[in-house]
C-alpha cells in the first residue's frame, strides 16, 4: 500500500480545495455510534467543546477539560472512517503561550488520532497558530462569537454589530489565515461580514450563524436533530430526537407499570432438553 492510500480519510487538502467550489459539510459528534451514523454524509466531524453543554450539562464551555475532549475524541475516531476529525481545544489549554498550545495539541492528536485541532482564535492567537502549523499540527481557527469568552462578553452575543467589532472580527480572521490555519469557523456574524471575511481569507470559512456566504456550514448535531432543549436562532431542526426518546421512554414506563413488559418473547424459559426458548428461535431463523 502506498503512503497516499494509507490516508483514507478526508484531509486538509480536500477541505482547502473545496473553497469556492463545493460547500463543506460539518457537524459535531461526541461518541462512536453518532459518529458512525454521521460519517458517510460529512466532510468534517468536529468534536466540539459544546460537548460540555449538550452532553455534560454545563452552562457554558468554560468548564470543559482536556480529559473530556480526549475521551470524546477517541470515541469519535473509533466510530468514523472517512470524515476528517477535528477536536476542539478546551478553555485554558492553549492561550498561555505557543509552547503550551503545542504540547496540549500534540497530546490530543497522539491520544485520539484526530487529524487536526481547533482553537478559538482572537488576534493574539496568531502566534500559536503559526507555531503549531510549523510543527505539524493542522489548526482550524474559530472567529467571531467565541463561546469560551462568554464571561467577557456577558452572554453568547453575535458579533459585528458595531464598526469596531466588525474590524476586530476581520482582524482575527486575517491573522489566523496568515498564520496558516487550514480552515476557520466563523460564528455568529451578520451576512455582509461573513461574506467579506470569506472573500478576504485564503482558507475556507465554515459558518455557524454566519449566513450562506461561508464556504461550509457547521451546527451542533444535538441542536439540529432536536436533542437539546435550548437552541440559538440560527439552528434549523431536521429531527425530533427528544420527542422520539420521550415517547419511547413513556411507552416503556407504561408497559413496565402495566406488567406488559417483558412479554413471553422477551423471556428466557428452561425447556426439557436444556435449551432456552431464545436459542431455539435463533437456530430456527438461521434455517437449522
Ligand atoms: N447546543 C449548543 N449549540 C450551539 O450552537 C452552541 C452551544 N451549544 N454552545 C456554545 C455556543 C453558544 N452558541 C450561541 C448561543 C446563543 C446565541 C444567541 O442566541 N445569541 C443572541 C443573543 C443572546 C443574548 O443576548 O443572551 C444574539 O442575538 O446574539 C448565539 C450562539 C453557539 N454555540
Ligand atoms: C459549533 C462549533 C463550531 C464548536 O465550536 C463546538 O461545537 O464546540
Ligand atoms: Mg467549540
Amino acid at each position: 500500500m502506498s503512503a497516499q492510500n494509507q490516508i483514507r480519510r478526508k484531509t486538509v487538502r480536500d477541505i482547502a480545495q473545496a473553497k469556492g467550489a463545493t460547500p463543506i459539510v460539518c457537524l459535531t459528534a461526541y461518541d462512536a455510534p453518532m459518529a458512525k451514523m454521521m460519517d458517510p454524509f460529512c466532510d468534517l466531524i468536529l468534536v466540539g467543546d459544546s460537548v460540555g453543554m449538550v452532553v455534560h450539562g454545563l452552562d457554558s464551555t468554560v468548564g470543559v477539560s482536556m480529559e473530556m475532549m480526549i475521551l470524546h475524541g477517541q470515541a469519535v475516531m473509533r466510530g468514523s472512517s472517512q470524515a476528517m476529525v477535528v477536536v476542539d481545544m478546551p478553555f485554558g489549554s492553549y492561550e498561555t503561550n505557543p509552547d503550551v498550545a503545542f504540547l496540549n495539541a500534540a497530546r490530543i492528536m497522539k491520544e485520539t488520532g484526530c487529524q487536526a485541532i481547533k482553537i478559538e482564535s482572537g488576534e493574539y492567537a496568531a502566534g500559536a497558530v503559526a507555531h503549531m502549523v510549523e510543527r505539524g499540527i493542522p489548526v482550524m481557527a474559530h472567529v467571531g462569537l467565541r463561546p469560551q469568552a462568554v464571561n467577557v462578553d456577558g452572554g453568547f452575543r453575535a458579533k459585528g454589530r458595531s464598526d469596531i467589532e466588525r474590524k476586530r472580527v476581520m482582524a482575527e480572521a486575517k491573522a489566523a489565515d496568515e498564520a496558516g490555519c487550514f480552515a476557520m469557523v466563523v460564528e455568529g456574524v451578520a451576512e455582509d461580514l461573513a461574506e467579506e471575511i470569506t472573500k478576504a481569507v485564503s482558507c475556507p470559512t465554515i459558518g455557524i450563524g454566519a449566513s450562506v456566504s461561508c464556504d461550509g456550514q457547521v451546527l451542533v448535531t444535538h441542536d439540529m436533530i432536536g436533542m437539546f432543549d435550548w437552541t440559538p436562532k440560527f439552528v434549523r431542526r431536521y429531527g425530533d430526537v427528544r420527542g422520539e426518546i420521550g415517547r419511547a421512554v413513556e411507552a416503556y414506563a407504561a408497559d413496565v407499570r402495566g406488567r406488559r413488559f417483558p412479554g413471553e418473547e422477551e423471556t428466557y424459559t428452561m425447556s426439557s432438553n436444556g435449551k432456552t426458548k431464545q436459542s431455539r428461535i435463533a437456530v430456527k431463523k438461521r434455517g437449522g
